[in-house]
């Protein structure tokens, strides 16, 4: 529909900006040139990689062999500038923070999809990742790229800090019902899990084959760096500093993350009520959805899409409110976000390049 409209537009204005992806060869790496190459408004004009430099991305990815044809390129900011207008850095935590700087040098527009831009606070976020924080200038002007709440800041950024899976299925989930005021900030309790790949394409026993078929783990329990990412942006709604508890799960499957959120409500709110808040809240924003009373989402019914699918329980009972929230973490909680955001960046249509149904079963 609008895709007419916009590609007409699109023909008479010019052409299509050139974009780079760094991590090429990690799985948000991949998940970016399967959306990209039926994105109307871009062309991938380098793939890059620190290891592989000079082979074949199709060597490591046969899927994609109509896909990408050029070879890999190295990690060279200046070389890349001469070849796109945008770079994705789908780069390990602390390998982006040194890196974007000097992407940022060279004239391109970053989106990141790790976690060194997202921590307002330098000290914060060393506490948590462990790294060096990038200079704190960079993180004041890194926009926090959760779409649907801060698409206006998005529009025009230069370098964006696109959020993590969790965060993001966690807070589309409990924002709505925060800034309405309608449950007590002090009593969120996250229950999150995810499937392997959230943990990148690297090998590690957490995640080797018969360490977790047939099994379920927590892990980072009250450690995970997701948590003050939560916590800074549940702040900026509430308008005073929220903290949560946070326990993340591995789960036996690819793909896909589940957050069931807990928290006391502070008045007699039906999930009619609720559904209609959280309506009205998302209006507008195609890749928020939210179920009717008594359906709630499973991860299957957004596997390989950009959608947030939304459900939930108030218990007149125990006063208190389930939200459970479910996104593919390599899409709506990395590639296909950061994606949304270059759409948003660049004054177009979110939706562009992203209208995919989910993959069923
Ligand atoms: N997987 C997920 O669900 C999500 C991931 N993220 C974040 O997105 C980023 C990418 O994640 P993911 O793709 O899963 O991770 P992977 O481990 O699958 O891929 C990371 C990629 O980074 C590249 N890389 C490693 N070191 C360097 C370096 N020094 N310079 C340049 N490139 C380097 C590697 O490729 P090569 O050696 O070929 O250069 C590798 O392909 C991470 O920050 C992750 O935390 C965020 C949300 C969800
Ligand atoms: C299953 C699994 O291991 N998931 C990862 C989340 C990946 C991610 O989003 O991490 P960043 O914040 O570094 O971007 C984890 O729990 O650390």
């Amino acid at each position: 529909m609008y895709a007419a409209v916009e590609s007409e537009v699109w023909l008479v204005n010019g052409e299509k900006i050139k974009v780079a992806i760094v991590g090429s060869t990690g799985y948000g790496g991949v998940e970016l040139i399967r959306f990209l190459w039926g994105h109307p408004r871009v062309e991938i004009t380098s793939v890059i990689s620190a290891s592989s430099a000079g082979s074949l991305l199709t060597e490591g990815f046969p899927h994609l062999s109509e896909i990408v044809v050029q070879t890999l390129d190295g990690v060279d900011p200046a070389e890349i500038a001469a070849k796109a207008d945008v770079v994705f850095t789908a780069t390990p935590s602390g390998v982006s923070g040194k890196l974007v700087p000097e992407l940022l040098e060279a004239g391109l527009k970053v989106i990141d999809l790790s976690g060194d831009f997202r921590i307002k606070d330098g000290s914060v976020y060393e506490t948590w990742y462990k790294h060096t924080a990038p200079e704190n200038g960079l993180l004041e002007k890194a926009v926090y790229g959760l779409s649907e709440i801060y698409d206006k800041k998005v529009e025009g950024a230069g370098l964006i800090s696109n959020p993590g899976c969790y965060s993001t299925a966690t807070l589309l989930g409990l924002i709505p019902v925060l800034d309405a005021g309608w449950i007590d900030p002090a009593s969120i309790i996250i229950d999150a899990k995810s499937g392997v790949s959230g943990a990148g394409r690297g090998t590690s026993l957490m995640t080797h084959y018969a360490e977790i078929n047939e099994n379920l783990k927590a892990y980072k329990v009250n450690k995970h760096q997701h948590i003050p990412e939560i916590e800074q942006t549940l702040s900026w709604v509430a308008g005073k500093p929220v903290t949560v508890t946070f326990t993340t799960h591995l789960v036996p499957m690819t793909r896909g993350i589940m957050c069931t959120t807990y928290a006391s409500l502070l008045g007699t709110y039906t999930e009619g009520d609720l559904i209609e808040l959280y309506r009205g809240f998302y209006k507008g924003r195609p890749f928020v959805r939210v179920r009717e009373k008594g359906i709630w989402p499973a991860t299957k019914e957004v596997f390989g899409s950009n959608y947030c699918d939304i459900g939930f329980a108030a218990d007149s009972r125990t006063g208190r409110l389930t939200i459970i929230s479910v996104i593919d973490n390599i899409v709506k909680g990395a590639a296909g976000q950061a994606i949304q955001n270059l759409n948003l960046m660049m004054g177009w249509d979110e939706t562009t390049g992203l209208k995919l149904s989910p993959v069923y079963p």
